[in-house]
């Protein structure tokens, strides 16, 4: 088989190639290859126990590998471990930040240990941008949902990431809310030099939202391309419709691709 080739570092933030994690004999992760690029937001999709978040995790450096190769801004995470993810960041529901903590004092610790340069000054600038001034001195334990993901992005945003990793960063989140916090992401991604890799299990929000997805599973894509066309590609109405038949196993897409 063709072993993918790398992509040149200047054109994507992320890039990772062949990449495996075995837990005993069975794949978690099993052969991927992606990337992300600049100033775009790329879903990952999978169902439950695809291989998402074991797939994030390797790319935060947090879970080493079986096999593969994870490029950041073109650096190898296996090789220079510490410039692959000074500018990586990450936001997750499941991941709050120290509640007993201010909102002030959760960034200005984060931004202490990402050795953040002028960090006051990156603080205000980060209150501001994500509506979270009159918050300063309250303890983020109190925070409702939609303050606290706004304070988690805020937080993912101090080392000014070239690679944003969010983890459903919308769930539990009322509509209004999740579409504040999906603007701010798009935001992101579209004025500054970064890129986004989104797990979510909201297929409206993806369409929304992504300009690439990648349907995933038992750790392998089985699909990819823009969520809005997508479906009518392989004869769905809807990209969860495509979703369910994708998940269901790929002898249901060949099906629909056979009767389309
Ligand atoms: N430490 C571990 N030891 C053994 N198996 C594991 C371990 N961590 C994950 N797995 C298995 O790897 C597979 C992928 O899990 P992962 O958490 O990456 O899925 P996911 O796509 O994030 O799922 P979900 O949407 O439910 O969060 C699952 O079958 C899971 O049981």
């Amino acid at each position: 088989m063709k072993t993918p080739s790398l992509d040149p570092p200047a054109s994507n933030v992320l890039s990772v190639v062949a990449l495996r994690k075995h837990y005993g004999g069975t794949p978690a992760v099993d052969d991927l290859s992606f990337h992300v690029g600049r100033r775009e937001i790329v879903g990952l999709l999978g169902g439950n126990g695809a291989g998402k978040t074991t797939t994030i995790n390797m790319v935060l450096g947090i879970l080493e590998p079986s096999a593969g190769t994870i490029l950041i801004e073109g650096v190898d995470l296996a090789k220079a471990r510490a410039q692959a993810l000074a500018h990586t960041n990450f936001a997750a529901i499941y991941a709050p930040l120290p509640g007993n903590l201010t909102v002030q004092q959760n960034l200005r610790v984060f931004g202490m240990l990402y050795g953040v340069k002028k960090l006051s000054a990156r603080i205000e600038e980060l209150l501001t941008r994500f509506d979270l001034r009159r918050f300063r001195d309250t303890k983020s334990g109190v925070l409702s949902s939609g303050e606290q993901t706004r304070l988690t992005l805020a937080k993912a945003m101090l080392n000014e990431p070239r690679l944003l990793l969010l983890d459903e960063p919308t769930a539990s989140l009322d509509p209004a809310t999740a579409r504040d916090i999906r603007t701010r992401i798009r935001d992101f991604a579209t004025q500054g030099p970064g890129g986004v890799l989104w797990t979510s299990h909201n297929m409206y929000e993806v369409e929304e939202v992504c300009d690439r997805v990648l349907i995933v599973s038992r750790g392998k894509i089985l699909l990819q391309g823009n969520p809005r066309t997508l479906p009518a590609e392989h004869g769905k109405a809807t990209l969860e419709e495509l979703f369910i038949s994708v998940v269901r196993g790929p002898d249901a897409l060949e099906h629909t691709r056979a009767v389309s």
